[in-house]
């Protein structure tokens, strides 16, 4: 029998909390959030507007709101991020981490050629201009851009938004990081687009082995493309398994409302419905579990101490009483 080690996570988050000062003392944004990300794995972050999706993964490259106060662990390849000196966050943005955000158009100068931007990016980790510019036009080539040495002499504007991602990407990875955060890469392309974009970045994380946060609001594409799936409300977490096992079974109810309201892409149109009622921001949560005004299962228990996350199935899930089986 061979024991196969776990590697050591390229991010490893732990009781992380997050509040900033507010009128009347500081307001809570994320409470005990916690994640954890291997060497070629994908972990979905999934959650309506506002779950703290992207204030986790920003933290993560130490790039917390103004005045912010933190307290829980952060860890990047090693490095204690919320502890971190500005050096060591510059050096781990520059080489150990990237992301890539939803708009392509915001993430790079639309007065420069894209070659500029990508010899820019490998100059500034070290790498000599020859050399930048060979390896800016083995990415192009790597993320499917035809004519990749005519492409480095093009502007963001005369590419489509889906082509313009790919650069990002290309740049995104022109450092070889061990960690990159995606932050709803495909929501502003259209579907066929988004399934190539999808399957590039994927290609290209299990090529390099490198870790990956994908942030989407879509349940469905996270579960399918992702090892492991993290699912926040209101700034917590209430629900972490397979993205096989969390489709098949949700654990926790607002898995289960999400997955109503996105049957996927080849799903009837009328089944499409939104999670009922509003999301919540952390500070607005009632006592006990945050989602139980919402939740058609809460009863009276629910409303005394927010729920730990406990294993039920292959999940686990901060939930009084988990999964489908339990609920009326
Ligand atoms: N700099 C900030 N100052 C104050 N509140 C903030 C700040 N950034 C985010 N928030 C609040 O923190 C909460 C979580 O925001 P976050 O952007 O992480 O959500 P999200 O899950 O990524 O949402 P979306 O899918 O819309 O991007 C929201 O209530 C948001 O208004």
């Amino acid at each position: 029998m061979t024991t196969t080690v776990d590697p050591r996570p390229v991010l490893e988050v732990e009781g992380l909390s997050l509040s900033v000062p507010g009128h009347d003392g500081p307001v809570p944004l994320l409470a005990d959030v916690g994640l954890v990300v291997r060497p070629g794995e994908t972990v979905g972050l999934v959650g309506e507007s506002g779950s703290g999706k992207s204030l986790t993964i920003r933290t993560a490259l130490g790039l917390t709101p103004r005045r912010a106060r933190t307290a829980g662990r952060v860890t990047v390849d090693g490095l204690d991020v919320l502890s971190a000196g500005r050096g060591e966050l510059r050096e781990l943005r520059r080489h150990t981490a990237a992301m890539v955000f939803q708009d392509p158009r915001a993430s790079v100068n639309g007065s420069r050629t894209i070659g500029a931007h990508l010899v820019e990016g490998l100059r500034a980790g070290g790498v000599d201009r020859r050399q930048a510019r060979a390896r800016a036009v083995e990415l192009l080539e790597r993320v499917g851009i035809r004519e990749p040495a005519r492409a480095m002499r093009r502007h963001p504007g005369e590419f489509s938004g889906g082509m313009l991602q790919r650069v990002v990407i290309a740049g995104a990875l022109s450092t070889n990081p061990r960690l990159l955060l995606a932050d709803e890469p495909t929501t502003a392309l259209d579907v066929t687009t988004q399934a190539e974009v999808v399957s590039l970045l994927t290609s290209m994380q299990a090529e390099a082995g490198m870790g990956m946060v994908f942030v989407t609001h879509d349940l469905t594409l996270a579960a399918a493309v992702c090892d492991r799936v993290v699912v926040m409300y209101a700034g917590r977490v209430v629900e972490v398994a397979a993205g096989d096992e969390l489709f098949r079974s949700p654990a926790h109810p607002y898995t289960a409302a999400l997955l109503d309201a996105h049957p996927g892409l080849h799903g009837p149109r009328a089944a499409l419905r939104a999670v009922p009622g509003r999301p919540l921001a952390l500070a607005e949560t009632p006592s006990g579990c945050s989602f139980r005004d919402r939740c058609t299962e809460a009863d009276d228990a629910c409303a005394e101490e927010v729920p730990a996350l406990r294993r039920h199935g292959g999940s686990d899930a901060a939930c009084l009483r988990p999964g489908r089986e339990a609920w009326a």
